[in-house]
């Protein structure tokens, strides 16, 4: 399957780095109207890695999130100053394909998004969009991402039908398959398991696990363990600020920072 060209921008890649990084944000300060959620943040995303954004409501997680893929540019009342950087290339440069930027990073939302269509139709909705009309092609796209999804024996059956008839769980696999059906390079995922069980939450971070190898995820969450199971590294928001950035286990074991201490502990948050 081929889709959609690798540059974001119309200008090409720009000079400035990324420090080798998938993505990386610098300098970056989000603001609604005159307030300041997100304060000159410097963070970076390894390919095939996991990061877990953690921090007590409010502190920005889901606004730094959000601008990874230009999300923040639906509210009105948002800014922002610094810059996001994907191979290389400033995400917010005049002449940037917002449509190609969101095809290689996608977004998995906190509750389960299907499209009022069938199972088929919500991972074939972005191939076709970009492009691809071949029948055969769509059902191999399809079948591999429920596959990969691990939706397939579920859902092969059935793959007409609509997806809202989809458990919760499974629901947020096809969300997931249908941000691979465009073959992103990496993922951003908000909360993606809070609004489910305990054993659907399980595969979700089974399938976390296995996505690393292929891609670099950001995922922001409220659970302490789900970010010390799934995540390589955690980087910890209060206030709108970074406190600390580091190996998870560095940052669950023995944090550099008392406020980090302080919120992994339960102590406040
Ligand atoms: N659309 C918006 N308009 C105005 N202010 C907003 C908007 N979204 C978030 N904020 C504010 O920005 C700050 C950061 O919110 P954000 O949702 O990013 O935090 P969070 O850490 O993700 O919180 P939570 O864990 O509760 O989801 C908060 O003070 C919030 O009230």
């Amino acid at each position: 399957m081929a889709i959609a060209a690798p540059s974001i921008s119309s200008a090409g890649a720009s000079t400035q780095p990324g420090g080798g990084a998938a993505l990386a944000a610098e300098q970056l300060s989000i603001f609604y109207s005159d307030k300041e959620a997100v304060k000159k943040v410097d963070l970076s995303f390894a390919p095939s890695s996991v990061t877990a954004l953690i921090g007590p409501s409010g502190c920005g997680k889901s606004t730094f999130l959000r601008s990874l893929n230009r999300m923040n540019d639906t509210i009105a009342s948002a800014s922002m100053k610094g810059s996001i950087w994907l191979d290389g290339e400033d995400i917010n440069a005049p002449g940037t394909d917002v449509v190609t930027l969101r095809q290689r990073i996608g977004m998995v939302w906190q509750k389960p998004n299907p499209f009022y269509k069938s199972i088929y139709e919500n991972i074939a909705f972005g191939p076709r969009y970009h492009g691809i009309k071949n029948k055969k092609e769509l059902n191999e796209i399809v079948e591999s991402c429920l596959r990969r999804t691990a939706l397939w024996e579920e859902t092969k059956d059935r793959l007409h039908q609509s997806a809202l008839a989809l458990s919760g769980g499974q629901q947020q696999r096809l969300c997931i398959a249908r941000a691979l059906s465009v073959q992103p390079e990496i993922l951003l995922m908000d909360e993606p398991a809070s609004a489910l069980d305990p054993v659907s939450t399980a595969k979700i971070e089974e399938l976390i696990s296995e996505l690393k190898q292929e891609f670099c995820i950001v995922i922001v969450t409220h659970n302490m363990h789900q970010a010390a199971r799934v995540s390589d590294k955690t980087a910890f928001f209060y206030m709108g600020n970074l406190i600390e950035h580091n190996d998870t286990n560095i940052i669950f074991t023995n944090p550099e920072n008392k406020q980090t201490d302080d919120y992994i502990s339960g102590r406040f948050g």
